[in-house]
């Protein structure tokens, strides 16, 4: 039988999470998530049809998984004032939150709790999500091979095994999807400049990324190799890319993951101390 997984929060991340489950076959009965607002919550049960409720206490009685899905900067008050429920229950704890270590949630529940933390990305949504997690030492064999299975359910998903490693992967995953839909807006609008219809320059540059991230995956060569496969000695990709490279782009690509993890350690800083 499926495990009851409530999501406590059902905004952008745990809407895309639940609906690549309920996609991918995972029992909607089995889903349950809360809101503050049930305008939030009708097109969950209208469309997914998985349980809802403005209770969090109720929503987490039967539950065996609790995703906790908020805000980081709500994220406390939501953990106190389910700790006498949590205790009580003892599920196994996702929490989808950046910047807040096992260590913080654990304590606001408080204590001796198995907790993972996920880093996902909203991709999830179709079933193309990647997610890193990463266990604290409550979490057993089994635990961890649940989480893997509900994160695997909605794309893929890879163990880390040192907590800070879950910044990098908010760099490189979980905050990425905005790095390649800011690449879209750009793309669209250089097209509209060279000519083309902006509906047309919108489709044939998503569907050349869907293409490039596709064919690198299923192939042996490096990203490198391909990319010189594109590129005619004398022809145009070399320019294209002799420019993107003049410009800076990796060092800019660099600049925003660094910048993206270390705004996680400031959150971890900022929302984990003691009063
Ligand atoms: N967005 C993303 O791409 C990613 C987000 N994350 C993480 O996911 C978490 C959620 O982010 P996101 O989905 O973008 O945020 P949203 O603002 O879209 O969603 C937050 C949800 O939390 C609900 N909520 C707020 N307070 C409570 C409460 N006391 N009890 C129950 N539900 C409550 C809100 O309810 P209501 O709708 O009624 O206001 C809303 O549904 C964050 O911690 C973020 O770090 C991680 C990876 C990627
Ligand atoms: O921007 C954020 O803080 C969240 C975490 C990763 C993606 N969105």
């Amino acid at each position: 039988m499926a495990s009851n997984v409530t999501f406590i929060g059902a905004g952008n991340m745990a809407g895309a999470i639940m609906a690549g489950m309920v996609q991918s076959g995972y029992p909607a009965a089995a889903i349950t998530a809360t809101a503050t607002r049930d305008t939030t919550l009708q097109p969950l049960r209208d469309q997914l049809g998985i349980n809802t409720s403005t209770d969090n206490h109720a929503a987490i009685a039967n539950a065996d998984v609790v995703v906790l899905s908020v805000k980081p900067q709500g994220m406390r008050k939501v953990c106190e004032s389910l700790r006498e429920s949590i205790q009580g229950t003892r599920p196994l704890i996702i929490s989808v939150a950046a910047g807040l270590s096992a260590d913080t949630l654990e304590q606001w529940l408080g204590g001796d709790l198995a907790v993972i933390r996920c880093m996902p990305n909203t991709p999830s949504l179709v079933g193309a999500g990647a997610s890193g997690l990463f266990a604290n030492d409550n979490v057993s064999d089994a635990q961890r091979e649940l989480a893997t299975q509900l994160m695997e359910s909605v794309g893929i998903a890879a163990w880390v095994e040192e907590e800070p490693l879950i910044d990098a992967v908010t760099a490189i995953s979980g905050s990425a999807p905005a790095y390649f839909f800011l690449m879209f807006e750009a793309m669209e609008d250089a097209g509209v400049k060279l000519g083309l219809d902006a509906d047309t320059a919108r489709r044939l540059a998503m569907q050349t990324a869907l293409g490039a991230a596709t064919m690198a995956m299923r192939s042996d060569k490096s990203p490198a190799e391909l990319k010189r496969n594109v590129m005619s000695p004398g022809g145009t990709t070399e320019k294209a890319v002799a420019h993107l490279e003049q410009a800076g782009l990796r060092n800019a690509l660099d600049g925003a993951m660094q910048a993206c993890a270390q705004r996680a350690r400031e959150m971890s800083a900022e929302l984990g101390k003691d009063d």
